[in-house]
């Protein structure tokens, strides 16, 4: 394929309510938007850095700079460039797997459409739809807690995941489990807890949680290894799996039972494939992370979502969890699943006054 150039927007979102995990409080979604312009089709990424290294180090001004800056050139000397190739080409450049992640997911868009396949064909989907969770924010009391949970379950979500931080934890689960039963229920911490808490989080053992998901540092393998041995509910990592070699020494070193897929976080599509690949082969179950994509990042995660070793439902929940309007036409919930797009490449694109709505910056970076 030959690539004539790259577009970056850089948009921003309002989220239709406030979401509050460990590290603040987000209310409008800042991200960015990559378009590959090859001579047979053009492709579409998404990158999912936030707008202040909280998540993780990247953030999406400086994932754009990387992009127009280094990333996007470094194409230039490719001979032939197919998805394949871009992280070869990109391996030189340290970190920003985010941006990393959404040009790669923007070349293998192009090459896919040009050729006419679906990205969960490409991937190696074997389901049509997909079992849907919901990632629920931090609320101000457990009342409001409890009336989110209701209006999501309501909505048809089949499995249930509460932020939870120091002062923000055993007690809403156990409120959760009172009123809701035995639905499946899990918690994510984005690492707010230390080595000195393993006690405290045993305080979690008795509501059968599906997991608890990342509550040490992303560098922080050994305190999950030695934390698992001292507690029941199953240790899941994201911020700490960044690579294929990441997920096999984690597993290796018993800190966690259970990996959340994110292929942002990974450096693209093709990795979280390598991912998934080796979670089966030792039996390790994954979900599909989010990271409040629009309805592209949505698309190719439902793609993803869809190989036979996502056994759990996954953080792809519908369009208007997020958005009142999304970029691409939304993507609504049936039955607690969403359809896995069918058309070529991503099978959705941006709808071009939405896009030009939402867009704060564009920069064109010619090749
Ligand atoms: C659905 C979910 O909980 N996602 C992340 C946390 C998260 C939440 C909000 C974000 C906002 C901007 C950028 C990244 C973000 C990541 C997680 O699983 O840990
Ligand atoms: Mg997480």
């Amino acid at each position: 394929m030959k690539l004539s150039g790259v577009e970056i927007r850089t948009i921003r979102v309002p989220l239709v309510s406030p979401f509050r995990t460990s590290f603040g409080t987000e209310t409008i979604r800042e991200a960015l938007v990559v378009r590959a312009v090859t001579g047979e089709a053009e492709g579409w990424g998404e990158c999912g850095a936030g707008i202040a290294p909280l998540y993780s180090s990247e953030y999406t001004h400086a994932s754009a700079d990387v992009l127009s800056r280094y990333l996007i050139p470094a194409l230039a000397g490719v001979a032939d460039l197919d998805a394949h190739r871009v992280a070869p080409a990109l391996a030189g450049f340290k970190g920003h797997r985010m941006a990393k992640a959404a040009l790669e997911t923007a070349v293998l868009d192009a090459e896919l459409r040009a050729a006419g396949v679906s990205f969960g064909r490409a991937l190696g989907a074997v389901h049509a739809s997909v079992p849907c969770g919901v990632s629920v924010g931090i609320t101000g009391s457990i009342p409001e807690l409890l009336d989110a949970v209701a209006g999501y379950l309501e909505a048809g979500y089949l499995r249930i995941k509460l932020k939870i931080e120091p002062g923000w934890d055993v007690e809403p689960v156990r409120a959760v489990r009172e009123r809701f039963g035995d639905i499946l229920l899990q918690v994510d911490a984005n690492t707010a807890y230390g080595r000195g808490d393993a006690r405290h989080l045993a305080g979690l053992d008795p509501f059968g949680l599906l997991l608890l998901e990342q509550p040490l540092a992303e560098d922080d393998l050994r305190g999950h290894a030695e934390l698992a041995a001292r507690i029941s509910t199953p240790i899941c990592l994201d911020e700490s799996i960044v690579s294929a070699r990441a997920a096999a020494d984690a597993i290796a070193m018993g800190a966690c039972q259970v990996v959340n897929i994110k292929p942002g976080r990974v450096g693209g599509y093709l990795e979280a494939r390598r991912i998934h690949d080796v979670c089966a082969a030792h039996g390790v179950p994954v979900w599909c992370g989010g990271m409040l994509e629009t309805g592209l990042g949505r698309a190719a995660n439902v793609a993803l979502a869809a190989l036979p070793g996502f056994t759990l439902p996954g953080d792809t929940s519908a369009s208007e969890r997020y958005y009142r309007t999304d970029l691409t036409p939304p993507f609504v919930l049936e039955d607690g699943h969403l359809a896995v797009p069918a058309g070529p490449g991503l099978g959705v694109a941006p709808i071009p006054e939405v896009l030009d709505e939402v867009t704060v910056a564009t920069e064109w970076v010619p090749l």
